[in-house]
């Protein structure tokens, strides 16, 4: 086994998913080395969201494998998957989805608090790393208080908080304006990069993909890899 095979944290073959009658992903190939960052873009419709969900264990295909670091998604009992993905992945969203009524570092601190690590040195951690988001200065502030542009970085952080191996991230700056959406997205690729979090990053932005190390389109449900120049 070569070390390129060795190094695989993601790979998912011949995926199918259908919603009823609607073919969403057709037959998809995909492999994700540990510490890559892939862009995924693609139209709406295109099944970009979908392809993100059977590889992130949230909708098992219809048809094919997915395999995270070896293991064979679809045979893991609920509650082992459901602590894959607690432990081992993280999500950022469009919206950021943080919790309104919890300050920004009780957010960030989330999935420290629920592998069991205590409050204090759980905060200590998040602190951190909201530091280096410069939100250093927000720490105590409920998230329903933050701009658009706070509240995507508090999403980074907990995203990447416990030293996941993969974060899928769904158009994670698409609600921020093209300036603080470039530095988050700047932000967040360096601190992934940093701990070497693999990440999967669906986005309509060509720039956002560019920073990439691999590119794949979407169309109809069909995904491709581009070859880089
Ligand atoms: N829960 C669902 N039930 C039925 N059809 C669905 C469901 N979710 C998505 N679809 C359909 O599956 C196809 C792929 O949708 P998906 O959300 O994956 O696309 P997308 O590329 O992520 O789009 P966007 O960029 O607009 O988010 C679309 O035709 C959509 O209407």
């Amino acid at each position: 086994m070569g070390a390129r095979t060795m190094d695989i944290i993601l790979r998912a073959q011949g995926v199918d998913l259908f919603y009823g009658e609607q073919h969403a992903v057709r037959s998809a190939d995909f492999t994700l080395a540990r510490g890559e960052v892939a862009a995924i873009m693609g139209s709406s419709g295109s099944g970009k969201s979908s392809l993100l969900y059977c590889l992130a264990g949230v909708l098992p295909p219809t048809n094919g494998s997915v395999s995270f670091d070896g293991v064979q998604l679809s045979a893991l009992p609920d509650t082992e998957l459901s602590a894959l993905r607690r432990e081992r992945i993280g999500f950022v969203f469009q919206y950021g989805e943080l919790l309104s009524e919890l300050t920004v570092e009780e957010n960030a601190a989330l999935p420290l608090r629920l592998a069991g690590i205590d409050k204090a040195r759980a905060h200590v951690i998040a602190a951190q790393l909201l530091g280096r988001l410069g939100m250093g200065d927000l720490l105590r502030r409920r998230t329903s208080k933050l701009s658009g542009g706070q509240s995507q970085r508090v999403a980074v952080a907990r995203a990447l908080v416990h030293r996941p191996d993969v974060v899928f991230a769904d158009e994670p700056t698409g609600a921020l304006d093209s300036t603080n959406a470039a530095h988050v997205l700047d932000e967040f690729l360096q601190l992934a990069r940093s701990q070497r979090t693999a990440v999967v990053i669906v986005t309509h932005d060509a720039a956002v993909a560019a920073k990439a190390d691999s590119q794949y389109t979407m169309s109809d449900g069909v995904l491709a890899q581009r070859v880089m120049a």
